[in-house]
């Protein structure tokens, strides 16, 4: 469905000589120097996949996505995106695929909602049996029925995020670009977004491109994750198994009968938090069994629950943002990155 093969986008970036002298220098020569946002990425995704796209601010991933809904034309490599490549057949593309920037609307400012749709119903020729199907799920689903008659700068951010997505998935694509959708948004009105995305994922079978830097989205949404830094594709595979890699261990939290002091830790364990009869415990990923934790404890000490959870995403790709930064002052090669997972 998409294909991505050794994809590199240079842009220029010109530097400007200071003061007045400098100014009328820039008129007659601009000197410029070459950014490789992205740089030789390939990657495929397939039918109904939900795939992340995440990286570090400036990583080239607004780029990925411009690139492969034909908005920038790539500098070497190949696209293809339902066997269509996006800067030649962008009104092709425009039918197969919706597109959601978080932070630029599709939707027209001084209209109501409504007019929006309507126009993307003509400018799309979707039939009125596909147009009122869909009007009517996503009236419900999205609850646009609450402002779907006021102007779009009316909206607040949720709900004109609500008719974003909504707009995005009328012309029934087959793919969705998602370029940090739930950003600004309050939990309540992420979780809404993140069920409808999963929904139309799962019945529709589309699939689903998302960037984003809530973890949360990426977590929730798709199995599969692209990691990309400094323009390079640096992870590809599931948060599985980026966790299982990358994860320090378990967190457990143990209830115990009576408080047993402050020195009930084993070795390979870490008291993190300590509530009393309460406590938390960091086990190493050296200790064979979170479970053998918890017995070898029960056995010194009575014990009435305890709860046992991985270490949270965002802890998980802090440390894998960081170890990158590590690589690069030991120069590792791209491979050799790659190898680290
Ligand atoms: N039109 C442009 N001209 C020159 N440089 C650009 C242009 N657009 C982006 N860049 C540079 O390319 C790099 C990648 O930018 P891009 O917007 O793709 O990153 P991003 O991963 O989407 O970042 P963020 O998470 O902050 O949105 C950045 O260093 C940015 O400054």
């Amino acid at each position: 469905m998409i294909q991505v093969e050794g994809i590199s986008k240079e842009y220029k970036q010109f530097t400007r000589s200071p003061g007045i002298i400098g100014s009328m220098k820039n008129l007659l020569s601009r000197e410029h120097t070459l950014l490789k946002a992205v740089n030789e990425i390939s990657f495929s995704i397939e039918k109904g996949e939900a795939v992340g796209y995440l990286g570090p601010n400036g990583a080239g991933k607004s780029t990925m996505i411009k690139m492969l809904t034909g908005i920038l034309v790539p500098t070497s490599g190949t696209i293809t995106v339902n066997n269509l490549v996006p800067h030649k057949h962008r009104k092709e593309i425009a039918k197969k695929v919706g597109i959601v920037f978080g932070q630029r609307s599709q939707l027209w400012w001084d209209l109501p909602v409504e007019d929006s749709f309507e126009l993307h119903r003509r400018i799309y020729n979707i039939q009125d049996i596909d147009y009122r199907k869909n009007m009517n799920i996503f009236l419900e689903l999205l609850n646009l029925k609450e402002f779907i008659t006021q102007p779009v700068r009316q909206l607040s951010l949720g709900q004109r995020m609500r008719a974003e997505i909504g707009l995005a998935l009328l012309h029934n694509p087959d793919i969705v670009f998602l370029d940090e959708p739930t950003i600004g948004l309050d939990v309540i009105a992420k979780d809404n977004i993140r069920s409808f995305i999963k929904q139309m994922n799962r019945e529709r079978k589309v699939s689903i491109l998302l960037t984003s830097h809530d973890l949360k989205d990426i977590e929730e949404i798709c199995p599969r994750m692209l990691i990309v830094n400094k323009g390079e594709l640096i992870f590809d595979g599931t948060v599985d198994h980026l966790k299982s890699s990358l994860s320090s261990g378990k967190i457990i939290t143990i209830e115990f009968a009576s408080n047993p002091g402050e020195y009930v830790a084993l070795e390979n364990a870490e008291l993190i938090a300590d509530q009393g009869i309460r406590k938390t415990f960091k086990i190493d990923k050296g200790l064979d069994s979170a479970i053998d934790f918890v017995q070898s404890v029960s056995k010194r000490y009575p014990i009435k629950d305890f709860i046992l959870q991985d270490s949270d995403i965002e802890d998980i790709i802090r440390r894998y943002y960081r170890s990158l930064e590590d690589d690069n002052n030991n120069e590792l090669t791209k491979q050799e990155r790659l190898s680290v997972i």
